[in-house]
């Protein structure tokens, strides 16, 4: 098969975009590894052409004649190169790879973290695995946080999974699937806009299972209990989606939190370690706009600030909803953008919906 030519564009900075027709046809390819591995090579019969930039801000330009199906870059394959692509929902970003022949990650918990390096690696909040499905689940999704560790869950990584699944087994149109994650079963079902509208189960309340040693407030439930960080007392309720979850909406008789005021860095480590948290913790501070309208900022365990939470968004409109400042049905607004939330009364289960885009193909030595 042939391809007589290739656009570029421009999407982030250090990449160029591959349309997705040549992408699936080449293999894959980024300006990471081309930079890495050499600048022109030969394609079967074809040859495909990297005009490189050696300034990492600059981009590099790639252009094919005629590219077989046994790519260079498809040989290339080993133990040595991961063929990736990355996603990213509402900024909050993750390299996919395709682990569906095999019930182990491709790599391990040190090179994704590798990986995930913003300067010395392709950057990313984590790394997560399609793999074959188990318990009946037609997939099983693995995550690695950019600190290598593996969480339970991670609804951003759910929906850029979903739409990853779709371009591996070519899926049009509305599609609904189930995954097998740390949480339990997931079920993604992409919409004909291409966002997709994800339910998230029932959310865990209870202290021991969150896991927080603060003792329950409401029942066994954490829910505007009493947090010491650093001298201050904060207000707090505590919420599992599969993953720790520690929402705030302020500190204890002070005002409503203004979360663009925020001295994040410093004071998310202090959560996330908190001794109250064995298994540490990802915390949301919110603002509330109005009942059906809240915002946030994240600090999360093992990436740190990201732009997004798909769990944490859920996680805190259990909790906006348990201390009565919002509706079920709630806009939340994160850096990266909103996500709509419906913790449903009528079986307890929470839907998110939002987008989850691809932004580039890429391979990485390892
Ligand atoms: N960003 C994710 C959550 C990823 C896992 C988290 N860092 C943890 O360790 O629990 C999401 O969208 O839910």
């Amino acid at each position: 098969m042939e391809i007589a030519a290739v656009n570029t564009v421009s999407v982030a900075p250090q990449t160029r975009l591959l349309s997705n027709t040549f992408s699936r046809k080449l293999g894959s390819v980024s300006s990471l590894s081309l930079r890495s591995i050499e600048r022109e090579h030969r394609v079967g019969s074809a040859r495909l052409r990297v005009s490189a930039a050696s300034s990492s801000s600059s981009m590099d330009a790639v252009t094919a004649e005629k590219i077989t199906p046994a790519s260079f870059l498809e040989n290339r394959e080993s133990k040595k190169v991961l063929h990736f692509v990355k996603y990213h929902g509402l900024g909050n970003d993750f390299i996919l790879v395709d682990n569906r022949d095999s019930s182990e990650p491709k790599i391990t918990q040190e090179q994704a973290a590798k990986l995930c390096d913003r300067n010395f690696g392709v950057g990313a909040d984590g790394v997560i695995f399609a793999m074959p499905g188990v318990n009946g689940a037609d997939y099983t999704m693995r995550i690695f946080n950019s600190d290598g560790s593996e969480p339970e869950m991670c609804g951003n990584g759910v929906r850029c999974f979903a739409r990853f699944i779709a371009e591996l087994e070519n899926l049009q149109g509305k599609h609904s699937f189930t995954m097998h994650t740390g949480a339990g079963l997931i079920v993604p079902e992409i919409q004909d806009d291409g966002q997709v509208k994800v339910d998230m189960g029932i959310p865990i309340l209870k202290a021991q299972d969150v896991p927080t040693k603060l003792p329950g407030t409401k029942g066994e439930a954490v829910v505007q209990a009493e947090l010491v960080v650093d001298g201050v007392t904060w207000n707090v309720t505590c919420v599992s989606m599969g993953n720790p979850h520690c929402i705030t909406f302020g500190t204890k008789g002070g005002p409503n939190l203004k979360v663009d005021d925020l001295n994040l860095q410093e004071i998310g480590p202090k959560f996330e370690h908190h001794e109250m948290f064995p298994a540490r913790t990802n915390t949301e501070f919110v603002e509330v706009l109005s009942r059906s309208h809240l915002k946030m900022r994240v600090w999360e365990r093992g990436a740190g600030a990201t732009l997004a939470c798909g769990t944490g968004a859920c996680a805190l409109v259990v909790a906006a909803v348990l201390e009565g400042r919002a509706n079920r049905k709630c806009t939340v607004d994160l850096p990266g953008g909103p996500l709509e939330i419906e913790w449903r009364q009528e079986d307890n289960h929470i839907y998110m919906t939002g987008p989850a885009e691809a932004v580039f193909y890429g391979s990485a030595l390892l």
